[in-house]
């Protein structure tokens, strides 16, 4: 939950930064659609679906996708968080070139993922909920520890996940670590694609 103290003390050193750092050495250096995550979201030779990220947190994923070429609808309800990640693509446009197609194909919505997904009707909908926490000293885990000093847990990620899932045109994916258990009332997934750490739950829509 927004803690006004927790905010006072993380958010001045969260910055979402799409210029320097692990995103941008990904995006010179990354694997393209073979990687997991496009993979996933069904991103392949000749088919680039238009997504929705319900959770965008640092953007990390959208800013992923949308440089494989897809449109992507990105939903956050933290103030906090919509005000960094709104910051940061606003520096990422103002370097030009590559990275302001990138950020060009981002749509950013502020509010709850429960609320606007039913108007949004994405072809692929994208649900990353803060994972049960874990110890983990690398620099990535220590942003996505600041998140949750910002947002707290996402305990209705299963309400998330079965309302996607009714709206949704083609596949709903759930980002949940690999070895943690399926989320607890959401249905059997299609298909897992499964990585070292993370796994991506693929829910086909027939
Ligand atoms: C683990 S982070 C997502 C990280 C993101 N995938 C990335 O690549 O940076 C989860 C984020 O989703 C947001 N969130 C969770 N449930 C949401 C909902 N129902 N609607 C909008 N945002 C939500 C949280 O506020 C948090 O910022």
């Amino acid at each position: 939950m927004e803690n006004k103290q927790n905010l006072n003390q993380v958010a001045g050193e969260l910055r979402i930064d799409f210029v320097t750092g692990s995103v941008a050495h990904r995006l010179r250096f990354g694997g393209g659609r073979g990687q997991d995550l496009p993979k996933a979201m069904g991103l392949r030779a000749g088919k680039t679906p238009m997504i929705v990220d319900a959770t965008a947190g640092l953007g990390r994923d959208s800013f992923l996708l949308a440089s494989l070429g897809a449109q992507v609808t990105l939903i956050e309800r933290s103030e906090k968080m919509h005000a960094l990640l709104e910051q940061g693509m606003k520096r990422a446009a103002r370097e030009g070139g590559q990275l302001r197609e990138i950020i060009g194909r981002m749509t950013l919505l502020k509010g709850d993922a429960l609320d606007l997904i039913p108007e949004l009707a994405g072809e692929a909908i994208l649900i990353d909920p803060m994972h049960p926490e874990r110890k983990n000293s690398a620099l990535v885990k220590q942003e996505l520890r600041q998140v949750r000093e910002i947002v707290g847990s996402d305990d209705d990620a299963a309400d998330l996940v079965r309302l996607a899932i009714k709206h949704a045109r083609k596949r709903v994916v759930l980002k949940w670590p690999s070895k943690a258990a399926p989320l607890e009332g959401v249905q059997k997934c299609s298909h897992q694609i499964i990585g070292k750490t993370t796994r991506y739950d693929v829910f086909m829509i027939s």
